[in-house]
């Protein structure tokens, strides 16, 4: 039998077999020989860090026919089969062994999954390309760095990893021999004559906790096969677990106080829920909008942003609201559409706010407007789930030194929140780490989007905003969660915001509200503006919202607006922590503290509401 290394002299052109020998990893060579041998590409291109690697990478993106070239310099328009537009919930599931379970996962015998996974993928690569690419997660040389290789059979996943990624393959070839890299097997399988996925009934995202490999076959969609996002997602929280930090759904922030003080943000919401618009606000920087890594280091909370790159929404994007997204996606920069109008070259996407075409071409093929699916809907110019990839480079609001210090930033504040019609106030802060990971993060619930597969708009369970994502016990999740705080010497303080308030169908806020939430969760964070007490937290006072609405937007903020958006709702909250109790209720291994925190806080809402009755205005709490 030869050794991994002599089959892939035999499986590679010289060139190719040249890059992959300077890296001295037995592991990695034999995963390698392995699935090229499995797969049966009809040709391999592996890529080392180089431009050229990278250029060619996107050459063959259009070559192929997996993106198309737009009018503007630099980019590209991606297509995904009409039913393979958001990530598929069903059909993505964790590979454990027998007898494990994981409440609210969607788990499998790994060994039958592993089966089913092979056979679906034997030669799946015939007469295609394969791309092996090496990346890295987090910044490169830091304690948060972890490698991953991706082999893909499509241009346009490789392409996304490009401007998503810190290129990883230098950083393989100093390794030398270690198991210590994640692996990820995509294919998009047989293509129809747009270059989408065809065999959707054949679609399947198999994560392998043992081995730390995911599998992604029969689908193009970002979320269900860009490797190091979603997919690293889930071995990344496994391993965050097991050594004591944190791997989140999370954006990061800096939040711009008095006097030039810069502080720094997380924010966990769901899918479709307001990360990137949270992160891109003008007045303040991003440095990241959708994963998050936090370690513990000399006792302080530091987070880096995982990635260097948005797969961001692209609907409602609009001038107006979102001016700095808006102006680079109108530059020439390197930018991916995806599932986009497209006519005349120019992309074009529902609620941008000027008039769209009548017809063009989107992720239904050719369209008109009034054109119907099979199943009778009317299709959108744009898919709702439409998207756009660009590095972060291109934004001028980046904070560069944080996204590329090795030791992260420090966590002033993490945020919690969702799409939540009728309970949470539009922001208001824990009274310590304990109260806000319980009733705030393990408590979260936020309707249903079209980043998932399925209904929309169903109030649903989600905890830290990552059960789609979880791949460990939600108990060992959250002992994890509260062990972290206790450790530290100090805890960043805790908020939870709600954009999607709603009243007789009209939204209680703008979208620009959030910058004054943000505003007063900084100065709060270094104690520099008072609060109201209430049972479920602290609250803004009005006259500090009203000062912050004027200095940070112009407007003026009525006491009217105030009372509605703040005033405690005691039905609702009393429901939704009864809701919570039951859903934890039955599972083995939660922290006892989850229970001891849900139980105080519901006395505190019995207690207020005999004395003030069911709803309770802020300015009544302000007097007592
Ligand atoms: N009503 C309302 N909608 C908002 C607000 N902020 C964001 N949205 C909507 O939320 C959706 C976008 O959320 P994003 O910020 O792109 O979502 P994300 O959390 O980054 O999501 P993923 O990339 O899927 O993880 C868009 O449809 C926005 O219009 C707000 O303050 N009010
Ligand atoms: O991964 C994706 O498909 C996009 C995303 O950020 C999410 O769904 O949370
Ligand atoms: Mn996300």
């Amino acid at each position: 039998m030869k050794n991994a290394l002599e089959r892939l002299e035999n499986l590679l052109e010289k060139e190719q077999f040249e890059k992959i020998k300077e890296i001295d990893n037995p592991y990695l060579h034999e995963f390698l020989a392995e699935w090229i041998e499995w797969l049966q590409p009809s040709k391999v291109f592996v890529c080392t860090d180089s431009p050229e690697d990278e250029e060619y990478v996107r050459w063959k993106a259009l070559y192929y026919g997996e993106e198309k070239m737009l009018e503007m310099p630099r980019h590209t328009v991606h297509y995904d089969n009409y039913y393979d537009q958001a990530r598929d919930k069903a059909n993505t599931k964790l590979l454990v062994p027998k007898g494990v379970t994981l409440p609210f996962l969607n788990t499998m015998d790994r060994e039958e999954g592993l089966r089913e996974i092979r056979e679906i993928m034997k030669g799946i690569m015939r007469g295609k390309e394969l791309f092996i690419c090496f990346f890295v997660l987090g910044p490169k040389n830091s304690v948060f760095t972890i490698p991953a290789v991706q082999l893909t059979d499509s241009a346009y996943v490789a392409h996304s990893e490009f401007l998503l990624y810190r290129k990883g393959y230098e950083e393989f070839v100093r390794m030398g021999p270690t198991r210590n890299f994640l692996k990820f097997v995509h294919s998009a399988g047989e293509l129809d004559e747009r270059k989408t996925s065809k065999n959707l009934d054949k679609r399947r995202i198999y994560i392998d906790l043992v081995d730390e490999t995911v599998y992604s076959a029969n689908t193009q969609y970002g979320g269900n096969t860009i490797g190091l996002k979603k997919l690293a997602f889930r071995l990344t929280i496994q391993r965050a677990v097991r050594e004591g930090w944190l791997s989140e759904h999370m954006f990061l922030m800096r939040v711009n106080g008095p006097n030039g003080r810069k502080t720094y943000f997380t924010g966990a919401y769901p899918s479709m829920c307001g990360k990137t618009s949270t992160a891109m606000i003008p007045w303040e920087n991003i440095v990241g909008d959708d994963l998050v890594f936090i370690k513990n280091l000399d006792g302080k909370a530091r987070a880096v942003n995982v990635e260097i790159g948005v797969f961001g929404i692209i609907e409602g994007i609009n001038e107006k609201d979102d001016p700095i997204i808006w102006k680079v996606l109108h530059s020439p920069v390197e930018i991916i559409f995806s599932n986009v109008l497209v006519k005349d070259g120019k992309p074009y996407w529902n609620g941008m706010g000027i008039p769209i075409p009548d017809e063009g071409e989107n992720h239904s093929g050719k369209w008109w407007r009034g054109k119907k699916d099979k199943e009778g809907k009317e299709i959108p110019p744009s898919h709702k789930n439409a998207r756009f990839t660009v590095r972060l480079e291109a934004f001028p609001n980046l904070d560069k030194e944080a996204l590329e210090n090795p030791c992260g930033v420090e966590v002033g504040g993490m945020i919690f929140g969702g799409r939540d019609p009728d309970t949470w106030p539009p922001v208001r802060e824990a009274f310590n780490w304990q109260h806000g990971v319980i009733t705030m993060g393990a408590s979260l619930e936020s309707e249903t989007t079209a980043a998932t597969l399925g209904k929309e708009g169903v109030r649903a369970f989600n905890p830290m905003s990552i059960l789609d994502f979880l791949s460990v016990h939600i108990g060992d999740y959250i002992r994890n969660y509260l062990e972290f705080g206790r450790k530290l010497k100090k805890t960043p303080k805790i908020f939870a915001v709600n954009y999607f308030l709603r009243e007789n169908g009209q939204w209680l806020n703008e979208k620009l509200d959030k910058a004054v939430w943000l505003k007063w969760m900084e100065l709060r964070v270094h104690d520099d503006v008072g609060a109201i007490e209430t049972p479920i937290g602290y609250i803004p006072k009005y006259e500090d919202l009203k000062t912050l609405f004027k200095q940070v937007l112009n407007k003026e903020y009525t006491k009217e607006d105030y009372e509605k958006q703040f005033k405690i709702r005691i039905p609702e909250l009393l429901a939704k922590i009864d809701r919570i109790w039951k859903i934890y209720e039955p599972i083995d291994n939660i922290p006892e503290e989850l229970f001891k925190e849900l139980e105080a806080e519901k006395e505190r809402l019995v207690k207020a509401r005999e004395k003030y009755g069911d709803y309770i205005s802020p300015f009544t709490l302000l007097k007592s």
